[in-house]
C-alpha cells in the first residue's frame, strides 16, 4: 500500500441552512488502496462528510481533492473516481439486476463495457441473478447490487455508507468479505459504521467523529495497541481489606469488595516474561495468597470507542 493521499479533506466545514454545524474544521487524507472507517454516534456527521466529499452537499468552507482534483471546480473528474453505496435500498423494484448496473454507469457517461459488467456482477455473486427483477433478492442481495452500481463506472474510491446496518451476522460477514475483495483489487474503501466489531474487523485505520469534529485518525493497529490494555483478575480464597505492601510494585486494584484482585498489563506485551504475571504469581505465593481462578479479558475497541465518545471536553 502506498501512503500518497487518493482524497484530501482541507478544514471542512458544513453549516446547514437552519444553522446547524454538522462539521467543524474536519481534515483528513485518505491513503490509496486503504480501507478507512469512520466511526461515530448517530448524528455526529459521518453522513455529511461523504456527501460532502461526492459533492452531493456543498461544504460551507474548506476543500476537497479526489486524485489531484478539486470536488467542486473539477466536479466531474472527482466524481468519476467515486462510487457510493448509499445507505437506504431505493431501487426500482421492478427493474432487472443488469439493467440497472448498466444504468449507473450511463450516468457518469461512461460507454457500454458488459464485459466490465459482467466482472463486477460475477464478483459479487450477481451474475446468475443479472435477469431477476429487484423485488425477487433477497435483502443481501439487493445490497449486492447497490454495490454493483457503485462500481459499474469503475470508481477508484468506493463509500460504503453503512453497508450492514440492520443486516444479521451471517451476511454482514458475507459483506465484509466482498468488501476485503474489493480492497485486494485495488479499489480504496470508506465505511462509515455504528459496528465497532466491523471496524475492529476490517479496517486499516479508523477515524471517530463526534459531533462533527474528527476527533481520531489512527492505525487500528497502533489504537488497539495503545489503548488495549489487559486485566488479569484473580478471584480470591480468603478477602483481603487492602493489598498488602509487598505487592505494592504490581499495578492491582482490589474489586468484588476484597474477593478479587485485578492486575492490569501492556496487551502489546503478550509474553509471560514482560507481563510481569510471574513475578505476580510467585509473590501472592509467597504473602501466602491463594485464589481460586484466574481470567484475563482485552480491552476491546468497543471500549477505546465508548470512552473516546464519553469523555467530552
Ligand atoms: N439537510 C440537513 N439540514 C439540517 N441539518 C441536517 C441536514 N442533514 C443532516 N443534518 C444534521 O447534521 C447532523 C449530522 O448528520 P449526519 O447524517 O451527517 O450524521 P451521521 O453521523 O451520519 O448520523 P447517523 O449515524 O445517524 O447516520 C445531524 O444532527 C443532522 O440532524
Amino acid at each position: 500500500m502506498h501512503h500518497d493521499p487518493v482524497i484530501s479533506v482541507e478544514r471542512l466545514s458544513k453549516t446547514y441552512a437552519g444553522g446547524f454545524q454538522a462539521l467543524k474544521e474536519v481534515s483528513l487524507e485518505i491513503r490509496r488502496g486503504e480501507i478507512f472507517a469512520l466511526l461515530g454516534p448517530n448524528g455526529a456527521g459521518k453522513t455529511t462528510l461523504i456527501r460532502v466529499i461526492c459533492g452531493l452537499v456543498n461544504a460551507t468552507s474548506g476543500r476537497v481533492l479526489v486524485d489531484g482534483h478539486d470536488n467542486v471546480r473539477e466536479f466531474r473528474a472527482a466524481r468519476e473516481r467515486i462510487g457510493l453505496v448509499p445507505q437506504e435500498l431505493t431501487n426500482d423494484a421492478f427493474i432487472r439486476v443488469w439493467d440497472t448496473v448498466a444504468f449507473s454507469r450511463g450516468l457518469f457517461g461512461k460507454p457500454k463495457d458488459p464485459d466490465h459488467l459482467e466482472k463486477v456482477l460475477r464478483s459479487l455473486s450477481l451474475w446468475e441473478k443479472r435477469h431477476n427483477r429487484m423485488i425477487t433478492l433477497s435483502g443481501g442481495m439487493k445490497r449486492r447490487v447497490l454495490i454493483a452500481k457503485a462500481l459499474a463506472h469503475e470508481p477508484e474510491i468506493l463509500f460504503l455508507d453503512e453497508p450492514t446496518a440492520g443486516v444479521d451476522v451471517e451476511l454482514r460477514r458475507d459483506m465484509w468479505e466482498v468488501v476485503r475483495q474489493l480492497r485486494d483489487s485495488g479499489v480504496t474503501i470508506i465505511l462509515t459504521t455504528h459496528y465497532i466489531e466491523e471496524a475492529e474487523e476490517m479496517a486499516d485505520r479508523i477515524g471517530v467523529i463526534r459531533g462533527g469534529e474528527l476527533v481520531l485518525v489512527e492505525e487500528k493497529r497502533t489504537l488497539m495497541r495503545q489503548l488495549g490494555s489487559k486485566e488479569l483478575t484473580l478471584h480470591l480464597r480468603e478477602p483481603l481489606e487492602a493489598i498488602p505492601a509487598a505487592l505494592d510494585r504490581h499495578a492491582l486494584a482490589l474489586a468484588e469488595e476484597g474477593h478479587a484482585l485485578v492486575y492490569s498489563y501492556d496487551a502489546s506485551e503478550d509474553d509471560e516474561e514482560s507481563s510481569g504475571i510471574a513475578e505476580l504469581l510467585a509473590d501472592l505465593e509467597a504473602e501466602g495468597i491463594g485464589f481460586k481462578d484466574l481470567n484475563t479479558r482485552q480491552s476491546s475497541l468497543e471500549e477505546i470507542f465508548v470512552s473516546l465518545v464519553k469523555e467530552r471536553p
